[in-house]
């Protein structure tokens, strides 16, 4: 089985990089200059080239509050440019599995979504990553689409990096205590890709394509994710500092983000047969490698 996958060095990409190499799946990573969504006629070309038997989309626009400036980039990388990544899949007969985020809900739910809760993004990043979704659907009938959330990773720039960063010259970092989600390891990611990518290689007359949630089992806010990362780096001789509560309205940002955008990853486990481990236990290999 091949893989190409959209992207050079993020989180995804590189956690499936290194998790095909462990597992003997081939994975061919494709991004810029040669494939590049900010101009999507450069994505057709250079899909067929690599001769994928599945395509993963998981190159994106992914600065939430630059976006903001930047509404007609995010759409075209994350809306357009995922539409040709879906659309050269489907050219040459092959499914995609394309990765999208919590962000397209509003938060205002008060449980975990599922895949057919109303969509209703409060950000422009959000906004891209539902036209996107769409845009994959309306061109390739054979797609995943997997709604991941809170992703970090020893790769590129996360949540995890930035709080390993602040502790080491503060002793105490505020974090907002009010939005609550599923921090999602991208090696946890990458192993389920591999899980679902196995099956529609395996099961040509595979039939539940669609929308999947797909992220780390347990829910935490910003704030207990903060928490873990440094406790877990204290005892393992690292960086710590103390963790101050705070509310959205004490971290002004650009972007507006959910209060809730927890996922319910149900269907994937019960259509794939794999879920994520509790997010406690990833983030502690996570913080543990990236110490090391
Ligand atoms: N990060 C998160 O918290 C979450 C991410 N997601 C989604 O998961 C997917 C993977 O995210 P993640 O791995 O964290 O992303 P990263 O932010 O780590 O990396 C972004 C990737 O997109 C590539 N990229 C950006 N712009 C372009 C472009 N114009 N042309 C080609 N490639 C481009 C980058 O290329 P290069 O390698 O050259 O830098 C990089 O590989 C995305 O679809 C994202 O929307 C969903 C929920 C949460
Ligand atoms: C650095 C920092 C952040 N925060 C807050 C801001 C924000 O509400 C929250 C997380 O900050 P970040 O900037 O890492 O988060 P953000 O960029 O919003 O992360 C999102 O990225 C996109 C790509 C997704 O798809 C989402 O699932 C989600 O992971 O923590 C603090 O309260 N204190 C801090 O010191
Ligand atoms: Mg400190």
């Amino acid at each position: 089985m091949r893989l190409v996958v959209t992207g050079r060095e993020g989180q995804v990409v590189s956690s499936l990089l290194e998790a095909g190499q462990l597992a003997g799946v081939d994975v061919i990573a494709i991004g810029r200059p040669r494939l590049d969504l900010a101009n999507p006629d450069t994505v057709i070309e250079a899909i067929a080239a690599a001769k994928p038997d599945i395509v993963v989309s998981a190159a994106a626009y992914t600065a939430v509050d630059q976006a903001e400036d930047e509404p007609d980039l995010a759409f075209r990388v994350n809306a357009v440019g995922a539409g040709k990544v879906a659309q050269a899949a489907a050219r040459l007969g092959v499914p995609v599995i394309h990765l999208s985020t919590d962000y397209v809900f509003d938060g205002s739910a008060s449980g975990d979504y599922v895949e057919t809760d109303a969509t209703a993004p409060a950000s422009v990043y959000g906004a891209s990553k539902l036209a996107g979704e769409q845009a994959v659907a309306a061109a390739n009938p054979r797609n995943l689409i997997l709604r991941t959330a809170w992703v970090y990773s020893p790769f590129g720039k996360n949540f995890v990096k930035t709080m390993l960063r602040l502790a080491a010259d503060r002793d105490e970092i505020a974090v907002v205590a009010d939005q609550w989600g599923n921090p999602t390891s991208a090696l946890d990611i990458a192993d389920a890709i591999l899980h679902a990518a196995a099956t529609l290689h395996r099961n040509k007359d595979f039939a539940a394509f669609g929308t999947y949630h797909l992220a780390g089992t347990g829910e935490t806010n910003w704030s207990g994710f903060a928490r873990h990362i440094l406790d877990t780096s204290r005892v393992s001789g690292g960086p710590s500092a103390r963790v101050r509560d705070i509310t959205t309205a004490d971290y002004p940002t650009k972007a507006r983000r959910p209060a809730n955008s927890r996922l319910s990853s149900a269907k994937f486990a019960s259509a794939f047969g794999w879920s994520a481990p509790d997010w406690r236990l990833s983030t502690q290999a996570v913080v543990r490698r990236v110490l090391s």
